[in-house]
């Protein structure tokens, strides 16, 4: 079983972030993990913070000579802006008084949207500071720096994932459109919204300015697809061994992500029966596909064919033409606060997005196959796949 945990604020010294239940000999390079993050920055329509933030990467531990060694995976991601906010957020008592009139302001007019009032509620809080650093989707730089190993891991059995942006808010890539392959990766980091389509992806760079100049936000739509996961990853006898119920569950667990769909989702409610299902056929050798509307999951396990699953991000809540609040300390009515923000952010959820599915993934294959070395795994998948009788063989899709 692979466990991970993340922890720090945004505002604070650093993120940290422990893999657990790593198999040993995974090949993985601090640059790799490195490009993950950069990725994540990327995008059109992010906030000023990406420019002058780095995210500086160090390893603590589980990593050895270029390849994992069996131990928790520890990794710190330095926060750039921490000299800035040493005061604010220091771990020992500060006086109030001393500090900057800006940053250190009680944060006393909740933004709808976001976690401010709810996490005053709950934990008891005179102000939002406290709920927002830890809220902040800052924290997701530590899950794709997790997810960065998980995809080294799966990259050996034969697993490779893409992500790409569907929509733009009403701007969307049209129906039928080709779908990304990994080996698409860098054609997308290229793209402003990562986006497959070029005349989409104008279009959704067009929008994005409109927004910014209205003062407003955006949300959309984003897709991860899995080549080359094998049959048979989850399982239908538990719930909670779904594998379409662990995916949802990790991406609903991304900031802003209001839906999940598994292959055509919603669109299959408004299919028939008679044609929403992917066919079988018999081709004398393997039993194939007609088409893939399920998404490669069937009875809540992997089929064999491309994984696909979408995320839904709502518009950012820290809204530039700030929304109506209530000031907390006074009662009266106020505009929520707001200082700076991304107008949107939805092809950095795609990258969020991939590697929460990595996660689940290979969580989902050492569930199945196990091994303490990546190896043993390949091992086990490989006489797993052999020992498929030939009238059941459906083979796996790969790029
Ligand atoms: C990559 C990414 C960047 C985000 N940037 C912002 C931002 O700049 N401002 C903001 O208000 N929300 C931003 N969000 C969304 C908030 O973190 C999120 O709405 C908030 O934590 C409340 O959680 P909920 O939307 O899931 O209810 C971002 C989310 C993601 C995934
Ligand atoms: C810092 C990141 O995203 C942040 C996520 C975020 C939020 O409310 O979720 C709010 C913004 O932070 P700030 O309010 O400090 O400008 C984003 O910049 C990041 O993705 O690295």
């Amino acid at each position: 079983m692979l466990r991970w945990l993340t922890a720090g604020e945004s505002h604070g010294p650093e993120l940290v972030a422990i893999l657990e239940g790593m198999p040993a000999d995974v090949p993985i390079l601090p640059e790799q993990i490195q490009a993950d993050l950069q990725r994540r920055k990327l995008g059109y329509g992010r906030g000023a913070r990406m420019k002058f933030e780095q995210d500086e990467l160090s390893i603590s531990g589980g990593i050895r000579f270029g390849r994992t060694i069996g131990s928790p995976v520890a990794l710190r991601i330095g926060n750039t802006e921490w000299p800035r906010w040493v005061d604010v957020m220091s771990a020992t008592p500060v006086d109030p008084e001393t500090l900057p009139k800006g940053r250190g302001a009680a944060l006393t007019r909740p933004r709808p949207g976001h976690a401010d009032l709810v996490g005053m509620q709950k934990y008891d809080f005179p102000e939002a500071r406290n709920v927002l650093e830890r809220a902040s989707a800052r924290e997701t730089a530590a899950r794709v720096a997790l997810g960065a190993v998980a995809r080294a891991f799966l990259g050996e059995l034969g697993i490779r994932l893409v992500a790409h942006t569907l929509a733009i808010e009403t701007v969307r890539v049209p129906d039928g459109s080709p779908l990304p392959t990994p080996d698409d990766v860098a054609a997308l980091d290229a793209d402003p919204l990562r986006c497959f389509d070029q005349a989409t992806s104008d279009a959704m760079v067009a929008r994005i300015d409109r927004a910014h100049d209205d003062g407003d936000t955006l949300g959309g739509v984003v897709e991860v697809l899995a080549y080359g996961v094998p049959p048979g990853l989850g399982s239908y006898t538990h719930w909670d061994r779904r594998l379409d119920s662990q995916l949802a569950g990790a991406l609903m667990g991304i900031q802003a992500i209001k839906g999940v769909e598994v292959g055509d989702g919603f669109e299959t409610t408004r299919r028939p029966g008679s044609q929403a299902h992917d066919e079988m056929v018999y081709d004398g050798e393997l039993i194939r596909r007609e088409s893939d509307k399920a998404g490669g999951t069937e009875g809540g396990m992997s089929t064999g064919t491309v994984l696909r699953v979408r995320a839904g991000m709502k518009p950012i809540a820290t809204v530039p033409h700030a929304l109506r609040t209530v000031d907390v300390a006074t009662g009266e009515a106020a505009q929520a606060h707001h200082q700076r923000s991304d107008v949107c952010a939805v092809p950095a959820a795609g990258v969020v997005a991939e590697a929460m599915v990595a996660l689940v993934l290979a969580n989902a294959v050492l569930e199945k196959f196990g091994g303490d070395s990546v190896g043993e795994t390949k091992r086990n998948l490989e006489a797993y796949l052999a020992a498929i009788p030939d009238a059941l063989r459906t083979g796996v899709i790969t790029a």
